[in-house]
């Protein structure tokens, strides 16, 4: 099971991030996020992954589920949940990705992504 976060800005557009040569998908945009851990809650699971990628800081509970996705991927499944996040403490930085992008909702149509993520963009154009 993977948590990621749509962060939100001011102007509503999305925080993506592009995965690192030598990660498996290298190069797609994906949202931040991760694995969650054996016992460990989704929202915590997100927190803790999001201070690690972004360098941010934030409340557990005021993530808001999103949409989620379930795809095979290889010889594993994915279950993939997708929040959004409009308050957070510290300014986003790159520390596992190789780039960051704000972008509006709809322009992530044009962006490659994870294939379990691209109909998770129709649900946040709705959302956000
Ligand atoms: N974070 C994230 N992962 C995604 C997205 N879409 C998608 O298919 N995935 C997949 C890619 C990976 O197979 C898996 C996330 O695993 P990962 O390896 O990036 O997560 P992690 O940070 O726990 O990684 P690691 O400690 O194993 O390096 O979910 C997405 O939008 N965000």
């Amino acid at each position: 099971m993977v948590v990621a976060a749509a962060l939100v800005d001011g102007d509503g557009r999305v925080l993506v991030q592009r995965r690192p040569a030598g990660k498996p998908m290298a190069g797609l945009w994906e949202f931040p996020g991760g694995k969650v851990e054996a016992g460990e809650l989704p929202e915590f699971a997100l927190a803790r992954e999001l201070e690690e990628e972004l360098g941010i800081s934030l409340d557990p509970g005021l993530v808001k589920p999103c949409a989620f996705a379930s795809e095979t991927l290889g010889t594993k499944h994915l279950l993939l949940l997708l929040y959004t996040l409009r308050n957070w403490s510290g300014t986003p930085a790159a520390r596992h990705a190789d780039a960051l992008q704000w972008v509006y909702p709809g322009e992530l149509h044009a962006l490659e992504m994870p294939p379990a993520d691209v109909p998770l963009i129709a649900a946040l154009e709705k959302l956000v």
